[in-house]
C-alpha cells in the first residue's frame, strides 16, 4: 500500500517522521545509554565525562552518577514485560493471522492466556479521518497504546486524541506493522512498534527525547546552534591569519597543576571549525587555578563544556545550582576570563562581552569578586548604578563585562538589546522560574545564546518552575509547556499520589529518571560537604526561651478570642487564621509589637482590620494603663531577654567577634536596634529600605577587621541572598519563618569560605508557642512534601486543616520543649559518654522526610543544606536549661531564661583561629 506523507514527513522533519524502530534497537545512540541508565541518578548532577572529573572522586560532588546500573535497568524492563531483546523477538515472529503473539519471554513467564489481556503494547501510527480513498492523506503522527482490547491514542505532545474499549476492537490483539485500523473518528496505520522503555521514558514523544548530542531541529523557539558565531569568525581572512599566529596555548598545559579544558570532539570540530584552524589547548589562568577548590575546577570544566556546546550540540545553556557559599561567582569569573582570552580553534577567544544580571544588593559584590580574583587590570568590569548608565558602557570599548541588577535591566532593556552579548549570567536565577514575569520575558528577549543560571536554592521542587528555568537556558529543549506537562509532569505527579497504581508509579519513576538524565547534562549541583573541610567548625543551637508573664497572659487572651474560635470552627473566609498567626508571631517577638498594631487598627474599618480588631478586643486591658511601646522592656519578652544576655555573653567571652542578628520584620529589627542602642553596642543595618548602592559598602565595612561594629542587623527577606557576612561568627535568628529556605539562606551567610572563627548559630524560639509549631512544621514531613519549599513561598501559600489550626492555636504552658516531647525521647536514659543527651540513632528513620521535591527521593543528597528533619534533630545533643552537663559557656550564660536547648556541632578539618567550645 502506498502511503501519502504525514505532515511531519512533508516538512522533512526527521523527529516527526513516522518511524519504524526495530524493537530493541530504537535510537541506537541513546538506547544503550538510557536502558542502562540508573534511575537513581540525581537531578542537577552533571555527567563526569572527562578524565579530570572522573579522577576527582569527591563525596559531595554529584557529578558522576550517570553510570549504568544493569540490575536497575533490568528491573525497569522486567516490570514492563518487555526487554529490548524480547521485543525484537516478538516483532520477528508476529504474523497477521496468528493469534496475538506476546513476546516470547512473556508467554513463557506468564503462560496464562488471560494475562495477555493486561499486556501493554505501544505503536507508532499515522492517522487521518476515515475515508475510502486509496491514497490516504495522513494528518498526523501518534502513539497508540493497546492494553488487551482497549486503546489510547496520544499525539506527539502526549495529549489524548482517542480512546476506546470493547470487543469491536478485537483486531487490536493482532496488530502488526503496515496494518490499518479504524477507531471512532480516525483511521490509523501502524508504522512501527515502540519498545516499552521508549514509551516509559517518554522518548517516543516529540519532545520526550532525542540524542543530547544531536540538536533538535524542531524546538518550539529558535534553536541556538553555533556557539562560535559571535566572536570567532573563522572565515574572515584576518581571523585566519591571526589564527595561525595564535596557535600556542596561552598558558602551559603541561605545567604542574594546570587546569586544561577538554578538547572538542570530531563532531564539534566538523561543525564549528570549518576552516580547519589548529586545535589549541584552552588552559585556565594559573593565577586563578592556584586558588580554586577541586569542586570549582570541576564546575569550570562543566560550564566550559556546556557553553561551548560540547555536551549537547547547539545547546549552550547551563544551570549551576551549587549550594550556598560554594563559590559560584569565582567559577563564573574563571569561565569568563578563560573564554574571553582563549578558544580551542586557533586560540580565538570565544566571547567578547558578558552580561551579568544579579539582585541589586550583589552588583557590587560581583565587582569586588572580579577584583579579588583577577585584580583591576585583567578584565574591565562596568557596574550599572545611579551614576553609571548603560549608555556609558555602550560608548566605551574599554569594558567587556556589564553587571546590572534585575531592576535596572528592565529599565535599560532597550539599550541593552543593542549590545551583542556573548554570555549571559543570571545570578540568584531561581527568580526566572516564572516565565510570565517581566524580568524573564526581558531576558528571554536578549539574543545571547550562552546562558547560565546560578542559584543556591533547589530548583526541582516544582516541576513547572523547573521547566521555566530549563526553557530559559535551553529554549525548547523540553518542548512546549503543554507537551512537557503531558509527557513528564502529569505522570510524575500522578505516580506520587497515594492512590497511584503500580503501573503509574513505574511510569512516573521512569519519566522522572529520563527528565533527570536529559537535564543532568547541563545542570550541576554540589552540596555543602565539598567545602566543609575548608571551613571552621559550626555549632548550631536551638534555644527554647520561656515566654514572659505578659506574653502568656496576652497569648491566652488571643486564643480565647472570637476570631480564633471561628477559625477552629472552619470559618476561614477572608483568611482570619492568617491574622491570628500574625498576631501570635508578633507577640512572641515582643508584646509591644502587638500593642502597636492594636493601636493602629483602632480607628480603621476595612474588613481585615475589623477582623483584627475583634481578635484584639480586650487585649489592651492586659497591658499596664500607661503602657508606652517606645519604652518597651526586655523582660516583657522571653526571647528578647535571652537575646540581650546572649549578646552580653558573646561580648564578654569573645570581645573581638561579631554578631549577625536576623529578623524578617522591619519593626522587630527596630526593637533589636533599640536594644543595641541602649547597651551601647555599635551596629550596622541592612534591610529593604537600604539603598542598593550602599549595601556592599555596609557589608564590606562590617567584614573589615577594622570595623568597630559589633552587630549586623539583617532583614533576611529584604536582601539576605548571596551576601557574604564572614566578618560575623555568631548568627542569631530572632524569628522563624514558615519557609525553611529563608532561614537556611540567612544561616549560610557566615559559615562560608573566608570565615576564620568557629561559627555559632542560635535559633531563638518561644517555648510552647506557635514558634515551636512552625519549627516542627519546618522539620516535619507535612511541610516539606508540598507547601513551602522555596524562597518566595509564605504562609499564605499554606493550606491549613482545622486540625492543624487547633494545634497551632494551642499554648503548651507546662512543657519545657514541645518539640522534644514529640521526639519521644526518654532523656534520663539517653545520655552519651560526654554526659550530653543525644537520642539513640533511629536508623529506620520512620519520621524522616524522604523527599521534598517532585522528582522523588532519588534526587536528594543526604547531607545537603535541606531543612533539618525530625530524625536528624533526634541525633542532636539536648539539655534542659538546668542540666548540670551543660558545658557550652555561651549556653550556660543564658540558661536563666531558657527552658531547653538542642545543639549540633559540625567538626571540620580546618584549624580555626579560636578555640571551639
Ligand atoms: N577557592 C576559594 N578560596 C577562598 N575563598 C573563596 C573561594 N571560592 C569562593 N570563595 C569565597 O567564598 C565566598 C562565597 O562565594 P560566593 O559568594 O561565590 O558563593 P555562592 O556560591 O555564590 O553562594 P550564594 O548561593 O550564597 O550566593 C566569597 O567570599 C568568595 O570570595
Ligand atoms: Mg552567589
Amino acid at each position: 500500500m502506498r502511503r501519502s506523507a504525514a505532515p511531519s514527513q512533508v516538512q522533512g522533519n526527521s523527529l516527526k517522521k513516522p518511524k519504524f524502530i526495530p524493537p530493541g534497537r530504537s535510537n541506537p545512540s541513546l538506547n544503550t545509554e538510557i536502558t542502562e541508565l540508573n534511575p537513581d541518578i540525581k537531578l542537577f548532577e552533571g555527567t563526569a565525562n572527562n578524565a579530570f572529573l572522573q579522577a576527582q572522586n569527591d563525596s559531595g560532588v554529584c557529578g558522576s552518577n550517570l553510570l549504568p546500573t544493569k540490575g536497575r535497568s533490568k528491573e525497569i524492563n522486567d516490570g514492563n514485560n518487555y526487554s529490548g531483546k524480547c521485543c525484537f523477538e516478538s516483532s520477528a515472529v508476529t504474523t497477521l493471522d496468528s493469534p496475538p503473539l506476546a513476546p516470547k519471554e512473556i508467554t513463557e513467564s506468564k503462560g496464562q492466556e488471560e494475562e495477555s489481556e493486561s499486556l501493554v503494547k505501544y505503536f507508532n501510527v499515522v492517522w487521518c479521518k476515515p475515508s475510502k480513498k486509496k491514497h490516504k492523506k495522513w494528518e498526523g503522527d501518534a502513539i497508540l497504546i493497546v492494553k488487551g482490547r482497549s486503546f489510547t491514542l496520544k499525539d506527539l505532545d502526549g495529549k489524548d486524541i482517542g480512546k476506546g474499549i470493547g470487543h469491536k476492537f478485537k483486531e487490536l490483539e493482532t496488530i502488526e506493522e503496515g496494518q490499518t485500523l479504524m477507531i471512532p473518528g480516525k483511521e490509523l496505520e501502524i508504522v512501527g512498534i515502540i519498545p516499552p522503555d521508549d514509551f516509559n521514558s517518554g522518548r517516543c514523544f516529540q519532545h520526550g527525547g532525542g540524542s543530547p548530542a544531536i540538536p533538535s531541529s524542531q524546538t518550539a523557539r529558535k534553536c541556538f546552534s553555533n556557539p562560535f558565531k559571535s566572536v570567532c569568525k573563522p572565515s574572515s581572512k584576518e581571523n585566519r591569519q591571526n589564527g595561525s599566529q595564535n596557535c600556542k596555548p596561552r598558558y602551559d598545559p603541561y605545567a604542574p597543576n594546570s587546569l586544561v579544558m577538554p578538547l572538542p570532539d570530531k563532531n564539534h570540530q566538523w561543525m564549528f571549525n570549518k576552516n580547519n584552524f589548529p586545535l589549541v589547548e584552552v588552559v585556565v589562568d594559573p593565577h586563578l587555578v592556584y586558588h580554586l577548590r577541586p569542586h570549582q575546577k570541576e564546575g569550570i570544566i562543566f560550564l566550559y563544556e556546556v557553553v561551548m556546546g560540547m555536551r549537547m550540540n547547539g545547546r549552550c545553556g547551563a544551570i549551576l545550582a551549587d549550594e550556598m557559599g560554594l563559590g559560584k561567582t569565582l567559577q563564573c569569573i574563571s569561565l569568563i576570563w578563560t573564554l574571553q582570552c582563549q578558544g580551542p580553534y586557533g586560540g580565538k577567544p570565544v566571547i567578547k562581552k558578558t552580561l551579568i544580571v544579579t539582585p541589586g544588593s550583589l552588583v557590587n559584590n560581583w565587582r569586588k569578586e572580579f577584583q579579588k580574583w583577577l585584580g583591576s587590570e585583567r578584565i574591565k568590569v562596568f557596574t550599572v548604578d545611579q551614576d553609571h548608565k548603560v549608555d556609558d558602557f555602550i560608548k566605551s570599548t574599554f569594558y567587556t563585562v556589564l553587571i546590572i541588577s534585575y531592576e535596572m535591566l528592565l529599565r535599560s532593556l532597550d539599550q541593552i538589546k543593542n549590545v551583542k552579548f556573548d554570555l549571559l549570567i543570571c545570578d540568584e536565577g531561581h527568580r526566572l522560574k516564572n516565565s510570565a514575569i517581566k524580568t524573564t520575558t526581558a531576558l528571554i528577549s536578549l539574543s545571547c545564546e550562552k546562558r547560565i543560571i546560578l542559584t543556591g536554592t533547589p530548583v526541582q521542587n516544582d516541576l513547572q518552575e523547573f521547566f521555566a528555568l530549563i526553557d530559559f537556558v535551553n529554549p525548547g529543549i523540553l518542548g512546549t509547556l503543554s507537551s512537557y506537562r503531558k509527557i513528564y509532569e502529569e505522570p510524575i505527579i500522578m505516580s506520587r499520589e497515594p492512590s497511584a497504581s503500580e503501573e503509574e508509579k513505574k511510569l512516573g519513576e521512569r519519566r522522572a529518571a529520563e527528565l533527570t538524565y536529559r537535564t543532568g547534562l547541563f545542570i550541576l549541583r554540589r552540596t555543602q560537604e565539598v567545602i566543609n573541610k575548608y571551613l571552621p567548625p559550626k555549632i548550631e543551637n536551638v534555644v527554647f526561651c520561656r515566654p514572659s508573664a505578659l506574653q502568656i497572659e496576652l497569648y491566652r487572651k488571643l486564643l480565647n478570642s472570637q476570631t480564633v474560635r471561628f477559625c477552629l470552627q472552619g470559618l476561614l473566609e477572608n483568611s482570619p487564621h492568617l491574622i491570628c498567626i500574625g498576631a501570635l508571631k508578633k507577640l512572641c517577638n515582643h508584646p509591644c509589637l502587638l500593642f502597636n498594631s492594636i493601636k493602629e487598627k483602632e480607628c480603621s474599618s476595612t474588613c481585615d482590620e475589623n477582623e483584627e480588631r475583634r481578635l484584639c478586643e480586650g487585649l489592651l486591658r492586659v497591658f499596664p494603663a500607661d503602657y508606652n511601646p517606645l519604652l518597651f522592656t526586655e523582660k516583657e519578652s522571653g526571647k528578647l531577654q535571652v537575646l540581650s544576655k546572649l549578646l552580653a555573653v558573646i561580648r564578654q567571652l569573645r570581645p573581638t567577634e561579631k554578631v549577625v542578628l536576623v529578623s524578617n520584620y522591619t519593626q522587630t529589627l527596630n526593637i533589636l536596634q533599640e536594644v543595641c542602642r541602649r547597651h551601647g553596642y555599635a551596629y550596622t543595618r541592612l534591610d529593604g529600605q537600604t539603598p542598593v548602592s550602599q549595601r556592599q559598602q555596609i557589608v564590606d565595612d562590617f567584614n573589615s577587621k577594622y570595623s568597630s561594629d559589633f552587630i549586623f542587623l539583617l532583614s533576611s527577606k529584604a536582601g539576605g541572598v548571596g551576601l557574604n557576612l564572614i566578618g560575623g561568627s555568631h548568627l542569631i535568628l530572632y524569628d522563624i519563618d514558615w519557609n525553611p529556605a529563608i532561614d537556611i539562606q540567612a544561616m549560610s551567610r557566615i559559615w562560608r569560605d573566608g570565615q576564620k572563627h568557629s561559627v555559632h548559630i542560635y535559633r531563638l524560639l518561644t517555648t510552647g508557642t506557635i514558634e515551636e509549631k512552625i519549627y516542627q512544621r519546618q522539620i516535619s514531613k507535612q511541610n516539606l512534601s508540598g507547601a513551602v519549599v522555596d524562597l518566595t513561598k509564605t504562609s499564605e501559600h499554606i493550606q491549613f486543616s482545622v486540625e492543624e489550626l487547633k494545634n497551632l492555636f494551642t499554648l503548651h504552658e507546662s512543657s519545657l520543649c514541645v518539640t522534644h516531647d514529640l521526639l519521644g525521647c526518654i532523656c534520663t536514659s539517653g545520655e552519651d559518654q560526654t554526659g550530653h543527651r543525644a537520642m539513640p540513632d533511629d536508623s529506620s528513620e520512620k519520621i524522616a522526610i524522604s523527599r521534598h521535591c517532585q522528582l522523588g527521593p532519588h534526587h536528594q543528597k543526604p547531607n545537603s543544606l535541606k531543612p533539618l528533619s525530625m530524625s536528624q534533630l533526634k541525633r542532636w545533643k539536648h539539655f534542659s536549661a538546668d542540666d548540670i552537663n551543660l558545658t557550652d559557656p555561651f549556653l550556660k550564660g543564658i540558661r536563666e531564661n531558657v527552658s531547653f536547648f538542642f545543639q549540633n556541632i559540625t567538626v571540620t578539618l580546618q584549624p580555626c583561629s579560636d578555640k571551639t567550645t
